[in-house]
């Protein structure tokens, strides 16, 4: 049985700003068979460079027409720069006075910008109410179905609307998936939205450290990224605590413990809690 059959009122989403993490979001779904491409409408700036990017996935309802994206989608994700949202809000604003909706049909919309409220979201969705809105915060690996998303929603209604169900299981298709409260929202984006980001800065350096060592560099590549993905599943796959895990590969005066000593030196840990700690601020500055 296909996944798809798990979506319980969604027939067709949208995804306004079809960008790097909209691709990210949607070529998982199509790839874990949760969505078919003709279920698929996106909008962007540039309808050549949306269609080139898109039409490879199979997907053809390509526009450069927000509202079209909102007429056609049970669940829209909103995926521009939260510095675009208010431009959104204007184009749709032509909608104002033909667009109908009642509780027996009302769509839900789904923001993946960084730092945008809920609250902010209402107020700029009101032409839509009633509607369902959620926040979430998802990661670009999603693409490959090893994806963190964190989200929060309007409403504690129960039982839980469908459409919201709906997009808890495309989520949880591509990753693991929490419920948060809105408070935890900007934190959740410093370390796993933008996450990725600091680990493929570590891969690089890994494999730059090997290369310095001597080792051709897609072999260093290919071991670095290797030996991230390993250690990251043996700490999941064990529930052990990192530090059991790293004291079990530095034998007493051996070669990793060298190594530990040369992170320590240039403050990795210190480095790495201070990048969540810009990172979460940065977020709450984009509300
Ligand atoms: N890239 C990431 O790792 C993550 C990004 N996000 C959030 O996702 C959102 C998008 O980020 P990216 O995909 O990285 O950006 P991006 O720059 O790759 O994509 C943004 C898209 O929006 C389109 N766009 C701009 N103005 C528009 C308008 N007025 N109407 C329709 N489309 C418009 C652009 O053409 C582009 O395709 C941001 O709000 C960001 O905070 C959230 C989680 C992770
Ligand atoms: O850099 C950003 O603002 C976005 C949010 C999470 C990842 N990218």
């Amino acid at each position: 049985m296909s996944s798809s059959a798990a979506l319980q009122k969604c027939k067709a989403v949208g995804f306004i700003g079809g960008g790097n993490m909209a691709y990210a979001i949607a070529s998982g779904l199509l790839s874990k068979g949760v969505l078919q491409p003709d279920q698929i409408t996106v909008s962007a700036t540039r309808l050549e460079n949306l269609q080139a990017r898109w039409a490879p996935l199979g997907v053809t309802r390509t526009t450069i027409d927000n509202a079209e994206v909102i007429l056609q989608s049970d669940v829209v994700f909103i995926c521009v720069k939260p510095q675009m949202f208010d431009h959104v809000l204007k184009d749709l604003a032509k909608l104002k006075q033909t667009f109908k909706t009642d509780e027996s049909n009302q769509k839900l919309y789904v923001s993946i910008m960084a730092g945008v409220t809920l609250g902010r979201l209402e107020q700029g969705l009101a032409m839509f109410q009633p509607c369902l809105i959620a926040r979430a915060m998802p990661n670009t690996p999603m693409q490959v179905g090893v994806g963190c998303t964190v989200y929060c929603r309007t409403g504690s209604d129960h039982p839980v609307p469908p459409l919201y169900r709906d997009m808890h299981t495309m989520f949880a298709a591509l990753g693991v998936v929490h419920e948060v409260e809105e408070s935890k929202m900007n934190a959740a984006t410093g370390l796993a939205g933008c996450g990725p980001a600091y680990v493929y800065e570590f891969i690089e350096a890994l494999a730059d450290g090997g290369v310095k060592q001597g080792i051709p560099r897609d072999m260093a590549l290919q071991l670095a990224a290797q030996t991230v993905m390993g250690a990251a599943k043996t700490v999941l796959d064990t529930g052990k605590h990192p530090a059991v895990l790293k004291d079990e590969v530095c034998s007493p005066g051996g070669a990793t413990i060298h190594g530990v000593h040369a992170l320590e030196q240039g403050s990795m840990r210190g480095t790495v809690m201070n990048a969540v700690e810009s990172a979460t601020k940065r977020a709450a500055e984009l509300s």
